[in-house]
């Protein structure tokens, strides 16, 4: 601190002791709403009258306060301009967010992991199935669990074991000597995820100042989504390594996952928990470090006060007096309805999806198509980062609002991309024979389409100028989908002289629509309905159902990510692939409608004042959006803090 700093401090509590002013809460019965609580910067940018003036004429304050109150107003904006949020509150949520690093690199590696894994294990089509999907189905799981060891033994020991399943199943993945170890490899991973998904957002949110906490959630996601580019990058890179590339593709996790875990070891516990524990002088020194030069009485007090306070209907497991306390019950669907809505609008079902989109747009080296689908997890982040930037400024429920309803539209710019190519799908003009005399069901397509969703079949076509010639659909070959089982694509030599072969795709001439939804996809998904269910989720439970509200959460997360990765593959061939599209933007529409009704503004509020939004009958928020233009604003005073808003002015004793 500088010396100007603690003289101010000096000058201020003096001023506070000598006139024996004290500010304090307008009723005891709670604080008053904080509707906005404006960032450090909008705050300097404003000159001590004119915001004065906002506050008071925002919320039709009474008349002025005394002029010495005035100047210790104004002494205590100065001082507040001053304050900073101390550095450690950062380098704690990066270190948690290293756990969503995790969870993004160990659920994106695997896609590029499994085209070497196939081959060298000689792994069947199920086998990869399990592979890919365990993890997440065990995610599920352990995100149930993780809440029932969250609140047994606290947020940090939750996030070192859940860095030690990291590290223990990446070294078990880089040594494995067959599907099975790799199996049970995969396994231990899936238990880290549960646990740190669900964990980590409690752990940033319970640590952080009210008006930082959207944002350094957010960060979480946003280290979801660095570990999803990162895990690209690697996976381009070793995929040139004939043998063994796999090993250290899924062991590289290791580094972060030691990282975290040695960090871990010299952070603190969350001190909302520790308060819940009863450990209050240990909660009292981590506020203060957290806290830096700010005063935490205040804090400490509202949380005690909150957990007295605690209502939630009696006796019982936790889970059950959520469901039966009328705002526990509201938050958790809310929570648990905003998850199944992120993973129904489809976004991992586009990122898979992005190298086959690319390859329909006319890139037909599949090497270069794995590297472009970098650019989607790339711009994924970009995009992510805008919803880190926009989460204080605009606010959660716009966010998700503006996020949800774009993601519906540009899901119908993709299906109609897909419609558009299905209608003008090439035909079939060159019947080759089958050298096996296998009656394959590939020969009997007349069009590219059908033989595209048929998962034994490819398109295999020349192409002169921008015309197809020669088009067949044969069978694949099961080792690798790179290749035809027979003739002419069966073969890297053999496909010179403008040869091509179409897996999963048909070329058209409409790809510029599917590549435009793509981007508008990723715009409208990432900065809002792929960080707000993580974040909200963070917020809007007191303190005594948050453990298990995010546990729901996280599990239903993990559940409908399960259920539409592996639905994917059949809806697109039951209904087509625009048809499968469609359905994710009706469900994302049906997402906004939700939403709208039931998502309230979390945004500037103490996580102690969020059960309060949801004392009202669920999905009256839409009603309330009116509230959403006033402006109150937090100040804080060294050795009192408060918030001015409507009445503070006539508070003073
Ligand atoms: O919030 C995250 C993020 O948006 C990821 O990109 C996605 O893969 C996850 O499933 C999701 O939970």
């Amino acid at each position: 601190m500088s010396r100007k700093q603690v003289d101010h401090d000096y000058n201020l509590r003096s001023m506070s002791n000598l006139m024996g002013e004290r500010w304090k809460k307008v009723n005891d019965g709670g604080e008053r709403s904080l509707i906005k609580a404006p960032s450090s910067a909008s705050i300097s940018s404003q000159g001590a009258s004119a915001s004065t003036a906002a506050a008071s004429s925002s919320a039709g304050a009474p008349a002025a306060p005394p002029s010495s109150t005035g100047d210790l107003e104004r002494a205590a904006r100065k001082q507040f301009q001053q304050d900073v949020t101390p550095g450690f509150v950062y380098v704690l949520a990066a270190f948690s967010a290293l756990g969503g690093f995790l969870f993004g690199y160990d659920t994106g590696v695997i896609s590029g992991a499994m085209l070497l894994l196939k081959r060298e294990l000689d792994l069947s089509a199920l086998w990869q199935e399990v592979l890919i999907s365990s993890t997440v189905a065990a995610a599920a799981l352990s995100a149930l669990l993780g809440g029932f060891l969250n609140g047994l033994f606290g947020r940090r020991v939750c996030i070192l074991l859940a860095s030690f399943f990291f590290t223990v199943g990446g070294i078990v993945l880089s040594t494995a000597p067959g599907k099975e170890v790799l199996l049970t490899g995969r396994l231990i991973v899936g238990v880290g995820l549960g646990i740190a998904s669900m964990t980590v957002p409690v752990y940033i949110a319970e640590a952080s100042p009210p008006h930082l906490r959207g944002q350094l959630v957010t960060v979480n996601t946003l280290f979801i989504t660095a570990g999803q580019f990162t895990a690209s990058l690697i996976d381009g890179a070793f995929s040139y390594l004939q043998r063994d590339g796999w090993r250290y593709m899924l062991g590289l996790s290791v580094v972060p996952a030691v990282l975290q875990f040695v960090g871990f070891l010299f952070l603190p516990e969350s001190p909302r928990w520790l308060i819940q524990r009863g450990l209050t002088q240990k909660a009292r020194r981590v506020l203060s470090q957290i806290r830096g030069n700010q005063n935490i009485d205040e804090e400490y007090d509202s949380i005690k006060n909150s957990l007295d306070e605690e209502e939630g209907g009696g006796d019982g497991p936790v889970i059950w007096r959520m469901l039966t306390y009328p705002p526990t019950r509201r938050a958790l669907l809310v929570g648990c309805g905003l998850q199944m809505f992120q993973q129904v609008s489809g976004m991992n079902t586009v990122m898979y999806y992005s190298a086959t989109i690319l390859q329909m747009s006319g890139v037909r080296d599949d090497r270069l198509a794995i590297w472009l689908a970098g650019l989607t997890t790339l711009t994924n982040f970009l995009f992510t980062l805008l919803g880190v930037w926009l989460v204080e400024r605009v606010g959660r429920r716009k966010l998700t609002l503006g996020s949800i309803i774009g993601t519906s539209l540009s899901l119908g710019v993709l299906a109609i991309g897909f419609l558009m190519s299905a209608q003008h799908s090439p035909p079939v003009t060159f019947h080759p024979l089958d050298p096996s005399m296998a009656n394959s069901t590939c020969s009997k397509y007349q069009l590219c389409e059908p033989c595209m969703l048929d998962p034994g079949c490819g398109f295999c076509y020349r192409e002169n100028a921008s015309s197809l010639l020669a088009s067949s659909c044969v069978p694949v070959n099961k080792a690798s989908t790179e290749h035809a089982a027979w003739g002419r694509c069966s073969n890297s030599s053999l496909m010179r002289d403008q040869t091509y072969w179409a897996y999963n795709y048909c070329p058209t001439s409409f790809s510029w629509l599917v590549l435009l939804g793509l981007v508008l996809y990723l715009a409208a998904f990432a900065p809002g309905m792929g960080p707000m269910p993580w974040t909200i989720n963070s917020e809007i439970y007191p303190l005594w159902a948050r453990s298990t509200g995010n546990a729901c959460a996280a599990g239903v997360n993990w559940t409908f990510n399960f259920l539409v990765s592996l639905t994917f593959l059949h809806l697109a061939q039951y209904f087509t692939y625009y048809g499968a599209f469609f359905l994710y933007s009706s469900l994302a529409l049906l997402g906004f409608f939700f939403c709208y009704g039931c998502l309230p503004e979390t945004k500037g509020r103490r996580l102690e004042e969020i059960e309060a939004l949801f004392e009202n009958q669920l999905c009256s928020c839409g009603a309330s959006d009116s509230d959403e233009g006033r402006q109150v604003e937090y100040i804080r005073v060294k050795g009192s803090n408060y918030h001015l808003s409507d009445n503070d002015a006539s508070d003073v004793d």
